[in-house]
């Protein structure tokens, strides 16, 4: 039987607890919001398959829990990720300061390369509004990386970031490795060759 898709594509969602992570998968998996807030324990995925350049993505989206005591488990998902997507609350200074932390979170914890993307949520409440949009262009600038300014609720931008995100990863893989493209997944390994570390990257069809 054919396969239900081209590559797949596993993506993770960090930022502080309550900015809209979890909402924002369920928009873009389900096209459903809750205004219930249901913290997330531990860790959870989603996934639905989207067309990007002819090519069918399985997105596997990885739900992480923003709450500190579940940072050890947490952490432990970065590795396997291939694009990780930063989320902050355009409504809480807080959680825009503290993606500096969870910047430095992926260098200490995810693989070398990963594809990261800055997201602003909560963008329906633009009178509660306490971060402005240039100060998070600016960062994400700074990083190299894109930004959105999203919203769950209304759904503005959600299918944008993540179609633009696997996009990003498309071309990047095919970009570093196109005599590899048939392959239908992609798999990182740090190994130690002569105490040094090397990245030894897996094709599997
Ligand atoms: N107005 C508005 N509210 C939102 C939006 N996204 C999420 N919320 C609300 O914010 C609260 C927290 O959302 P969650 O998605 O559970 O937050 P989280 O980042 O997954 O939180 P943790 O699981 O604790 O890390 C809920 O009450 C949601 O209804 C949005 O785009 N707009």
């Amino acid at each position: 039987m054919a396969k239900a898709y081209d590559h797949l594509f596993k993506l993770l969602l960090i930022g502080d607890s309550g900015v809209g992570k979890t909402c924002l998968i369920i928009r873009f998996a389900e096209d459903n919001f809750n205004h219930t807030y249901i913290s997330t324990i531990g860790i959870d995925f989603k996934i639905r398959t989207v067309d990007i350049e002819g090519k069918k993505i399985k997105l596997q989206v990885w739900d992480t829990a923003g709450q500190e005591r579940f940072k050890t488990i947490t952490t432990a998902y970065y590795r396997g990720a291939m694009g990780i997507i930063l989320v902050y609350d355009i409504t809480d200074e807080k959680s825009f300061e503290n993606i500096q932390n969870w910047m430095k979170s992926i260098k200490e914890n995810a693989s070398a390369g990963v594809e990261r993307l800055l997201l602003g949520n909560k963008c329906d409440m633009e009178a509660k509004r306490k971060v402005q949009k240039e100060q998070a262009d600016k960062l994400a600038r700074e990083h190299g990386i894109r930004f959105f300014e999203t919203s769950a609720k209304s759904s503005m931008n959600v299918d944008e970031a993540f179609s633009s995100l696997a996009r990003d990863i498309l071309l990047k893989s095919g970009k570093s490795y196109p005599e590899y493209r048939k392959f239908q997944e992609r798999r990182t390994l740090i190994v130690l060759v002569s105490g040094k570390q090397q990245e030894l990257v897996l094709f599997i069809q």
